[in-house]
């Protein structure tokens, strides 16, 4: 039964692998309340969890059983730190999920410990075959604790040292900016400004106790080319703003962000009428992630190829690049280009002149 509904699904061309959520973001933020508020949301969804802590006492797991309504359908794996004691560990929980218990749940939720880096645990969904194959990473939902994160991203990391705060927002598709009942509305707009420009790609959310609508954490469709399109365009008023603030500082070395930090990580939006060179494209792209490829976190873009009538759509993590054809350019349409990357140490201006340098 399960392999002819798999054989029907694969001829109809049918992503069956179970979509995966991560929620990370810094100690006490709130990912446990999030968490419990996923287990027991009318959303229909069967949800595995998995669940990381440091020490032996496993406080967490607990805590979301008791406020769960229906204990079957969780599946508590403890196993250290995610990032930390090897992905080889996250790996072996993802497959024997989905090998022995497939058509117990429908999606699954990783709750990273507080200090977790992201990086690795993503790259893990799209390095690994096997976990690839079953499995698809739907997005990554940080967390951030409005008290207490400009603190943390405002903390001096000594050299080589990566700021833990700073990257969880980096690597985030939708952001939780949670406890807001402890924090002014002017404290609110500093750090969303903040979080913007280390994240221009993701959805930000204002919650108190991670109260959000499921449909902002679960299905997000972050890595997900066909929904590239519209994410990006989502994000159209900021990465204007972005681009004509540029504009008018072209030719000056201005920092044109909102001056009350210096991030080490940044998003940088170029959007840009006009064709691509798909030769010129594909090798500024390869030489960037050859030689960035460690800093690059995210990026995302929606091209127009000189000579194609359809988008070009792609989306990377570090070294890992996944592109396709997507929605037909109208004939009468403006050709646009859209690309974001999130990253450590970027040159804008570099970025900048390497794209316009495979303009046609
Ligand atoms: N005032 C306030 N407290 C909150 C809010 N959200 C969560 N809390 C409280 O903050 C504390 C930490 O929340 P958790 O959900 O355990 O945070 P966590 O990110 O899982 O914490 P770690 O597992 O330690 O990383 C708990 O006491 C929560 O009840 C909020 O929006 N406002």
């Amino acid at each position: 039964m399960a392999s002819s509904s798999a054989s029907v699904a694969a001829a109809l061309n049918l992503d069956t692998r179970v979509p995966a959520t991560i929620i990370t973001g810094f100690l006490g933020s709130g990912k446990t309340t999030l968490l419990n508020h996923i287990l027991t949301a009318q959303h229909g969804k069967r949800i595995a969890v998995i669940e990381n802590e440091f020490g032996e006492v496993d406080i967490d797991s607990s805590l979301v059983a008791s406020h769960s309504s229906s204990n079957e359908d969780i599946l508590m794996v403890n196993n250290g730190c995610l990032c930390c004691t090897v992905r080889g560990d996250l790996v072996k929980m993802l497959l024997e999920l989905v090998k022995t218990r497939r058509d117990k749940f429908d999606h699954i939720v990783i709750e990273t410990t507080g200090l977790a880096k992201p990086g690795p645990v993503i790259e893990t969904f799209c390095t690994d075959e096997l976990v690839s194959r079953h499995v698809k990473l739907d997005g990554v939902v940080t967390l951030v604790d409005s008290k207490h994160v400009l603190q943390h991203l405002n903390e001096v990391k000594p050299r080589f040292v990566v700021n833990e705060a700073e990257e969880q927002i980096a690597y985030a598709d939708r952001i939780i900016v949670n406890k807001t009942d402890l924090v002014t509305d002017s404290e609110l707009e500093v750090l969303t400004k903040r979080i913007k420009h280390i994240n221009g790609m993701a959805e930000i959310k204002l919650a108190k106790f991670g109260c959000v609508d499921m449909d902002f954490v679960l299905g997000v469709g972050g890595y997900d080319l066909d929904r590239i399109n519209s994410l990006v365009q989502g994000d159209d008023h900021a990465t204007h703003r972005h681009e004509e603030a540029h504009e008018n500082h072209d030719g000056h070395h201005h920092h044109h962000h909102d001056h009350v930090h210096d991030s080490t990580v940044s998003s940088v939006s170029i959007v840009c009428e006009g064709n691509l060179d798909l030769d010129e494209l594909d090798d500024w792209l390869e030489r960037l992630i050859e030689e960035k490829g460690e800093d690059l976190y995210r990026m995302k873009g929606v091209l127009s190829v000189n000579g194609s009538s359809e988008r070009y759509v792609f989306q990377g993590v570090h070294s890992t690049l996944d592109g396709c054809p997507g929605k037909t350019w109208e004939p009468e349409e403006k050709r646009i280009n859209k690309i974001v990357f999130i990253g450590r140490h970027l040159d804008e201006t570099a970025l900048r002149k390497g794209f316009k340098g495979c303009l046609v």
